[in-house]
């Protein structure tokens, strides 16, 4: 195992106690009573015999990070009653259970939650009551920057919970000048999400999210990894693993707010101490032709602000780009017509990169692929699709401690490179 340096909470190597989950309030940290390197350990042998038909010729040791304060994004449900409101999860009845001292979430969360507890208390609005169907508030998103900075974000029903929030604006400010970005989601449908489509913004537009070398945009809406110092490892490792491959073009698919492209471009800037010893960092000298490929305008425009402020120019045709659009149809469009990258990193949703992309890959002569993967089951399924490349390493990352979840890391290479 290889465990982060300054990650200040993990010092005592002791479990993390959660009277939560003791009272059994919030079964969320399923595995939370069993010591963190064990967890880890588990995870790692888990991973290795979903693997074990592609037998990676390297195992790297696990990235570890903290055990505590490391979730960077808090999604609360709001409960309770109007001046007594709880925020956390709901239980299966559908009434609040206030999590507000959660031991997972960054210390600036924590430090918010009542902060934005009373701000609500005060605001008049009703806490949404999912049996009656009846009230305003639903959820709240807190997500914190290393900075310190924070976005906040209110779900609620209806235009009438925008308009009081709107009203009541100033009032927030003042009482949480940490919150940089404040945004209201209208979530008019009795559905089981945790947001709308519409997102209304009452102060700033990003957060300024500084990972180590590289600055990231995050926008409401937007895919974040949610373990700041796990994710700047990953990260690092991803760039030193391209760095060795050293190809001149590159493509991130599914890439969000860009980290992957834009640590991989060869990022200028300082390299900071929070990040994994041994895990490459970089040195902001290559220079690589790379380009960025996702869903989300939102995220794909974040990625243009980070790029733009590193110095690469993100217009078509240049260094490094970002497109907005589908991953599969952007690969066969540009494999169809020969345009083909010496190395793909993909980095999917929980389903993988399925049939289609598994396939265009495979047959795309691509030399090399580095795939980062939340779900260690999809990507055996998409491997199996990919007989032509071979594992040359893997290494699980503990980006999600005391779940069954975890972040493995893997490159392929043409059996015939
Ligand atoms: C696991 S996240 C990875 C984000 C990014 N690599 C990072 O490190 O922040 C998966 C991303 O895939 C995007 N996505 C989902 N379906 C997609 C598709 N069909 N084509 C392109 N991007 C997609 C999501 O919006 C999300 O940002």
């Amino acid at each position: 195992m290889t465990s982060l340096p300054l990650t200040p909470t993990s010092a005592d190597n002791g479990q993390l106690e959660c009277h939560y989950f003791n009272d059994g309030l919030c079964r969320s940290c399923t595995f939370i009573e069993t010591p963190h390197a064990q967890q880890v350990a588990d995870k790692e042998s888990w991973c290795r015999e979903v693997l074990a038909n592609h037998s990676p010729a390297a195992w790297l040791p696990s990235v570890v990070g903290a055990d505590r304060d490391f979730r960077n994004r808090a999604k609360l449900a709001v409960g309770g009653s109007l001046g007594s409101v709880t925020l956390g999860i709901l239980d299966q009845g559908f009434y609040g259970v206030d999590l507000r001292e959660c031991g997972i979430q960054a210390p600036q969360i924590r430090a918010i939650i009542p902060v934005i507890g009373q701000f609500l208390n005060d605001s008049g609005l009703d806490p949404y009551d999912v049996n009656a169907r009846r009230g305003e508030l639903k959820f709240v998103h807190i997500t914190a920057a290393p900075s310190g900075d924070l976005m906040v974000r209110f779900v609620v029903r209806s235009q009438h919970g925008l308009d009081v929030l709107r009203t009541r604006r100033e009032q927030l400010i003042e009482l949480a000048p940490a919150a940089t970005v404040v945004s209201v989601n209208l979530l008019p449908e009795h559905k089981a999400v945790l947001e709308g489509s519409r997102e209304e913004m009452l102060l700033g537009d990003s957060l300024r999210m500084n990972l180590g070398r590289v600055d990231m945009h995050l926008r409401p809406q937007s895919f974040f990894q949610t373990n700041t110092d796990v994710a700047i490892s990953l990260y690092n490792q991803i760039a030193a693993w391209v760095d060795e491959i050293a190809p001149d073009s590159l493509w991130d698919l599914y890439c969000g707010v860009g980290g992957f492209a834009l640590y991989c471009a060869g990022a200028t800037g300082q390299q900071t101490s929070r990040t994994v010893t041994g895990v490459g960092d970089g040195d902001g000298a290559v220079s690589r032709r790379v380009t960025g490929v996702e869903l989300s305008d939102q995220a794909i425009e974040s990625a243009k602000i980070s790029a733009a402020e590193l110095g690469f120019d993100s217009q078509p045709g240049t260094t490094v780009e970002f497109l907005a659009g589908d991953a599969t149809e952007f690969a066969e469009a540009n494999l169809a017509t020969g345009e083909r990258p010496d190395c793909v990193i993909v980095n999917p949703p929980r389903r993988g990169i399925g049939v289609r992309l598994s396939t265009a890959l495979e047959d795309s002569g691509i030399e090399h692929i580095v795939y980062s993967s939340c779900n260690p089951l999809t990507l055996a399924k998409d491997l199996d699709r990919m007989p032509s490349y071979t594992v040359a390493r893997a290494r699980v990352f503990d980006m999600f401690p005391h779940t069954k979840h975890l972040e493995v890391a893997v490159v392929l290479e043409r059996r015939d490179h």
